[in-house]
Parts: structure tokens; sequence; C-alpha cells
């Protein structure tokens, strides 16, 4: 879906989705050579939403093998009460989507607990984008709940829902904004919606920057970045955030195929980068990342292998498996067997 190096990691957040005309434009940004930063809008607090109170999470290390989705997973991992939720940000109960005539979801249910990097995987055109758009508040399910650390969604997100939970979705092919520089196209998001000082941005900025191994390069325009180095300052993008804002905000990002198209090497980057970031991981600058959960889709070996603890794997508008990203390719699962070795043979038909 997309071409060699321009995958770009931007964060679209659920706030931007409030306007049909500012919805896309991230992705559009580098055809927009005329973009210019806006007036700043002082009453917006975050810069993307989501609802429902803190809640007491757990941030042991073994959350991310704890899990209780509908589905059933090969080895359960019982470390915990399942029927304890207080670690769920996300939850898709029982979701249904259709486009016209065409059937996509059909009852998809998951949870995405505090600490976890979980995949979604399976057949092309199998609803997967559609289900990060849905969690991401761009689409509403026909039928079915979203909840957001407990509490379920009402319709799309607004402003009156904003608290509690960041929720970033990073498109593969978006672009950074050929116009603007790096500190403004990453502190990008922060001019736009926060209170904070152009001087506390530029401080952000760097400490962002510095958490993906760049320095120095806040001056300097896309075009004179390496491709390497524009998909660095997309995650530098996606993982800011406004620290003068009280509530708490964990942040769940959501990553549409970030490594399509990618050499072997160049997805292993954007791979380590995708794992730096989460709160199990180190910066480059030696920090704990900040990203509280991730969900990639992906239909790459490589990044289920590197970048993704628990995978759900979706077919004919359902999650028909899940498991552990080890028992991914030992499952006796047919439909599993087949996706994982690519046979022709089996129950997947094109
Ligand atoms: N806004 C829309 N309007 C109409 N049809 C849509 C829309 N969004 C998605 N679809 C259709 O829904 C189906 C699922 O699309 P989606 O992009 O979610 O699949 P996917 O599993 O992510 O696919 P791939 O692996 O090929 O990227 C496709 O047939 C697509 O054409």
């Amino acid at each position: 879906m997309v071409s060699l190096f321009s995958v770009s990691l931007f964060p679209f957040t659920p706030q931007n989705a409030l306007s049909p005309s500012t919805k896309f434009a991230p992705a559009d940004a580098s055809t927009t050579n005329s973009f210019c930063i806006k007036p700043r809008i002082e009453h917006r607090k975050v810069v993307c939403a989501c609802v429902a109170p803190p809640r007491n999470f757990k941030s042991d290390e073994s959350s991310a093998i704890k899990f209780n989705g509908s589905s059933k997973s090969e080895h359960l991992h019982t470390i915990r009460d399942p029927e304890d939720d207080s670690d769920v940000l996300i939850e898709c109960r029982d979701v249904y989507k259709s486009f016209g005539e065409k059937k996509i979801l059909n009852g998809v249910s998951f949870k995405i607990r505090h600490g976890e990097a979980v995949g979604i995987i399976g057949p092309s055109g199998t609803g997967k984008s559609t289900v990060l758009k849905i969690i991401a508040g761009l689409l509403a399910p026909d039928k079915g709940e979203v909840y957001i650390r407990g509490r379920k969604r009402a319709g799309l997100i607004s402003d009156e829902e904003i608290s509690g939970l960041r929720i970033g979705l990073v498109f593969q092919s978006a672009a950074l904004f050929d116009s603007l520089t790096v500190r403004e196209n990453v502190g990008f998001l922060l001019y736009e919606n926060s209170s904070m000082s152009e001087d506390q941005i530029s401080e952000l900025v760097k400490e962002s920057l510095a958490a993906v191994g760049l320095k120095g390069v806040e001056d300097r325009l896309p075009s004179e970045l390496s491709g390497g180095m524009k998909k660095r300052v997309a995650l530098a993008r996606s993982i800011i955030h406004d620290t003068t804002n009280n509530s708490i905000e964990p942040e769940v990002l959501l990553y549409d195929e970030p490594t399509a198209g990618l050499d072997p090497i160049a997805s292993t980057v954007v791979e380590d980068l995708i794992r730096s970031v989460h709160i199990k991981g180190r910066d480059a600058v030696g920090k704990p990342g900040k990203i509280a959960s991730y969900v990639v889709v992906t239909h790459q070996h490589s990044t289920i292998k590197r970048a993704i603890d628990r995978l759900l794997f979706l077919h004919k508008g359902k999650i028909v498996w899940e498991g552990m990203t080890h028992e991914f390719t030992t499952s006796t699962n047919p439909i599993v067997q087949q996706f994982a070795s690519g046979s022709l043979d089996g129950p997947i038909k094109y």
C-alpha cells in the first residue's frame, strides 16, 4: 500500500476528527506546501481524546502476558484474577460495522490492557484498519460498544468526552508538513491545542527528538532529512504531549501497517522505535518510554515477532484466534496455520 520509505509515523488524534475539514490534514500535509501553523486555540487542553476517569493501573511487568479477551487463548496466562478489569484501557464489545451492503465487522470483541503490545492480523480487507478507526473514535460501530477505561463511548469523540486517555492513530502513509520545520512538525499539536509557551514546547520537542535518537535537527525542513530521520521525527511527534495538563494521560498508540513496504533493515528500525517508546522499553536516551499500550496492524512477520506480544486474528468479521506471539507459529488452528505458512490450501479463500 505504500512505497519504500514512505511510511511515516504520525499521530492521528481523535480530536482532529471533530471537523471533517481538519480530519485528514496531516495525511495530506505533504501536498500542502503553503500550510502554516494556525493561531493557538486556547481552550483545548489536550491533543487527543477519550473518556473515563483515571483508574488504578497495575504496572507490574507481567501485565503484557495477562489477558482474558473474549476469544479463547491457546494458553491462557491466569496470573491475575480473570475478573479483574482494572487495567483494561480499551474494550470492543460485540462490534459490528458495515459499509453499504458490505458487512465488515460481525461481532468483534477484545480488550487492550495497560502495558500490552497487541497486534491485529488477518487477511487483506478483513477490517483491521476499520477496527483501529473504531478504537480511535473516527468511525462509530453500527452495533456494539467501545469502552475507554470502563466508560462507554457514545458516538464519535467530542470535546466534552476528553479526559484520562490519549489515543493516537499513526498512519502508515502520512507525511510531515513540508513547509514546517522539524520543531513545528513535532510540536504541531501543542502549538494548536495547548496553552504551553513557545519555550516550553521547544523544550518538549527537543526531549521527544532525543527520545528517538535525534539531536540538533529542530530547524531543518523535512526535505533536509533522510527517510529514516523523517520516520523518527514522525514518531517523536506521536509521543509528544502536554505536560502541563494535570489529568493522568496514559497513551495508547495505534499503528496502521508501520512497516509496510520497508526493506528488512528499515523495518527493524521502526519495530525497535515502536518498542522503545513503550513503557517497558527504553528510549534513545535511556529513559522509560511513555506509551502505555499500543496496537499494531501488520502483515509483516518481522513486525509480529519483534514488536508484538499478543495477537488478535481477525477473519470474516470476528476475532477467530488470539494468543501470544510465540504461539502463532505453533498453533494448530487451521486458519492460523494457513496464514502463518502462506499456503493456498486451507480455510482462507482468496
Ligand atoms: N469508508 C469506507 N467506505 C466504504 N468501504 C470501506 C471504507 N473503509 C473500509 N472499507 C472497506 O472495508 C473493508 C475492510 O477495510 P480495511 O481497510 O479495514 O481492511 P484491512 O483488513 O485493514 O485491509 P488490508 O489488510 O488490505 O489493509 C474493505 O473492503 C474496504 O474496501
